[in-house]
């Protein structure tokens, strides 16, 4: 039996992918009793993890939750799903952007304070009205930080609906590239961006290079009164810098998914609880897919959607097979064919692929190996996980 804890409420869809026969996949388990863990935002660094954890599977795309160096020093393989939730978040980013700007939730909270007024409500809407006036979104410039999963939905979406879009990413790709609609603007720098924008949307993770993204330079170089939205996480925007912004008149409005005790109740902040994945079908997807690269990796040692690990598809098989997860340094592959011939054993197929200082060989064996050959295997310097599916 496979244990795997659940440290968030995952979507039930996990256990067509991870059958009660094999999988037993509870949030009551013990951190020590755990072979993978399935997870969504709950906070990951203070977990101690014993030398028999395979995995973590982050169902959504954010993974700073996660210890990731720490993971990889284990060889802990922490997986992601990207692009499961990116639509969910699409929509919420685009309803934002028009409620912000048609300053729907202050005309929100006005119109219920004429509870009470009977009849007169129609005469006193029609007379209130007015301090409500917003902008419509066609013919703005919509600026787009990051074009990943989320960031070109979002920029694809504007450019649909008649904004200008330019987007911003130094480390595109090319396949991703080929999805952006041919109507938004590539900024070279993120100077052009903070230069034109209306509206400023974040789409990058947050990592040791991202944190504090937007703080005083930054706003500095924005449009007066421009509206910025933070669906990705909160510590890309510095909140001193936010405030004072604010206060200034360059920054009309601060949308985010993201809220703290600072800017919960800042009346120019429009706080999100952290919906934006948070439909069923974002949610299902996220699940499925983390599910499904969970099992393919305990099964047959395929990663796919690692953050830390190499990628490496292999077909099942019916020989034993042999994953080791080593140091990417000269040799390794000779010292652990070396031990394997030493035992007298034929490898029949073998997949050897690195990522950064990290190497993921696999190996199809005629015959079974003995304990003391995965022993002797493990010993090796540089070797950091043997496992015998
Ligand atoms: N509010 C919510 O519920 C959700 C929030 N998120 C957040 O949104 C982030 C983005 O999600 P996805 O688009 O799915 O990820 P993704 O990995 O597909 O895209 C991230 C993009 O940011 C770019 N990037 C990285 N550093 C950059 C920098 N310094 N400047 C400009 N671009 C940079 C990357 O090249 C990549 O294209 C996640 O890391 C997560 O923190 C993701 C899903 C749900
Ligand atoms: O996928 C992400 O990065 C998210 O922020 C979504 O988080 P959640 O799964 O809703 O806790």
């Amino acid at each position: 039996m496979v244990n795997i804890k659940k440290l968030n409420k995952i979507s039930p869809v996990i256990y067509d992918f991870l059958p009660k026969e094999k999988y037993n996949v509870s949030s009551h388990l013990e951190d020590s009793e755990s072979d993978a863990f399935i997870v969504r935002s709950a906070d990951c660094h203070g977990m101690e993890f014993t030398e028999d954890v395979l995995a973590i599977a982050r169902a959504g795309a954010g993974t700073n939750n996660i210890p990731i160096d720490k993971c990889t020093d284990q060889g802990i393989v922490v997986f992601n799903t990207p692009g499961a939730n990116a639509n969910g978040v699409k929509e919420l980013v685009l309803g934002c952007m028009i409620a912000a700007s048609r300053n729907l939730p202050e005309a929100y909270d006005w119109v219920k304070t004429l509870s009470g007024q009977g009849d007169e409500v129609p005469k006193l809407v029609e007379k209130g009205k007015g301090q409500f006036v917003g902008g419509e979104l066609k013919g703005k410039t919509l600026g787009v930080i990051g074009l990943g999963a989320i960031g070109i939905m979002v920029a694809n979406a504007a450019s649909a609906i008649g904004m200008n879009v330019i987007g911003y990413d130094p480390f595109l790709s090319v396949d991703k590239a080929w999805t952006i609609s041919m109507y938004t603007h590539k900024a070279e720098k993120l100077d052009e961006l903070l230069e034109k924008s209306d509206f400023i949307t974040l789409h990058i993770p947050q990592n040791d290079k991202t944190k504090g993204f937007l703080s005083t330079p930054e706003f500095s170089k924005m449009k007066d009164g421009v509206i910025i939205l933070n669906f990705a996480r909160g510590g890309l925007v510095k909140t001193t810098s936010l405030f004072d912004a604010i206060e200034s008149g360059k920054v009309k409005k601060y949308v985010t998914d993201f809220p703290d005790a600072d800017t919960l109740c800042h009346p120019n902040v429009l706080a999100i609880p952290h919906l934006g994945a948070s439909t069923p079908e974002s949610e299902e997807n996220c699940a499925v897919m983390a599910a499904q690269q969970l099992r393919d990796f305990i099964e047959t040692g395929s990663i796919v959607n690692s953050v830390n690990m190499p990628e490496c598809i292999i077909p099942p098989s019916d020989t034993v097979r042999l994953t080791i997860l080593h140091k990417n340094s000269p040799n390794m592959v000779g010292q652990i064919t070396n031990k394997i011939a030493s035992y007298e054993l034929n490898i029949a197929d073998m997949a050897n692929k690195s990522r950064g200082d990290i190497a993921y060989t696999v190996m199809n064996l005629d015959h079974e190996i003995s304990a003391d050959a995965i022993a002797e295997l493990s010993q090796i310097e540089g070797v950091i996980k043997v496992r015998v599916l």
